[in-house]
């Protein structure tokens, strides 16, 4: 499609295990639940169905989106892709609020707190302290940052921040080349992601959720603009079903 010459394919992770027990997860290390395997699974079954056959692999170093990658693309026969992991592609960190209950921290601090913490756009959640249980300072993975950058809570303009040079430095380079790239990521780092490709507003974006394991197609145009606003989900009725569930999980008991 010469008006779409580039191919560009978001795919959050399946179920976590703390996405099914309800808990803000931000850049602790949790795995993927029984259900969260299949819903990968499911994903790569769809780009295969569907002809969307990655050339080349980017997550995060987490291991959700790691094994969503894994096994998507090893049910696509496209196991072999060369892949790149990033830190920046990392779901946001969610500060003092990581490995906290999201019911009741909305029921301990209200609707109005909870929802500028979980989705307002320039404000984060408290710090979380170096010495606190799910701090990452330490962990082998990011000793190559320089201590400041080490984030100890992020609004999702700091994740925009952070995500977008490795977009044009490593992600935009693959797709210049004509490969078709999977992303394979998280809720917020992806929705960052959105936000910039769709030019959405810094209000706006606040009710965008993006549902585990549905691949999001961007096919862009010569200037990495999408022809299609908001992509096209590979399941669209799963797709406007689950988000709606990941914005009432506040709520969910
Ligand atoms: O980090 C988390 O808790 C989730 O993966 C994303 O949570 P959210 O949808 O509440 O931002």
């Amino acid at each position: 499609m010469a008006d779409a010459p580039y191919t560009l394919v978001l795919l959050r992770h399946g179920e976590s295990e703390w996405n099914e027990k309800n808990l803000f997860t931000g850049w602790v290390d949790v795995d993927l639940t029984e259900k969260g395997r299949g819903e990968a699974l499911r994903g790569g079954r769809l780009l295969r169905e569907q002809g969307l056959l990655p050339d080349v692999c980017h997550t995060s170093v987490l291991r959700r989106a790691i094994k969503t990658s894994v096994l998507a693309l090893d049910e696509a026969d496209r196991h072999w892709v060369p892949v790149r992991r990033s830190w920046r592609l990392n779901e946001r960190h969610y500060g003092a609020l990581q490995g906290k209950d999201k019911a009741q921290t909305l029921a301990e601090f209200g609707e109005e707190q909870f929802m500028l913490w979980r989705r307002s756009y320039d404000t984060p959640p408290p710090p979380l302290a170096d010495d606190a249980e799910f701090s990452q300072v330490g962990d082998a993975r990011y000793l190559d940052l320089p201590p400041e950058v080490l984030p100890r809570t992020e609004c999702l303009a700091d994740v925009v921040v952070r995500m977008l040079p490795y977009w044009y430095d490593a992600v935009v380079p693959d797709l210049r080349r004509g490969q078709t790239v999977l992303v394979a990521a998280h809720g917020n780092s992806l929705r960052a992601l959105v936000k910039h490709l769709d030019g959405i507003s810094d209000t706006d974006i606040a009710g965008l959720n993006i549902p585990t394991g549905i691949p999001l197609v961007y096919r862009l145009d010569a200037d990495l603009r999408p022809t299609v606003p908001g992509g096209e989900y590979l399941d669209p009725e799963a797709a406007a079903t689950a988000a709606a569930a990941v914005a009432a999980q506040g709520r969910k008991r």
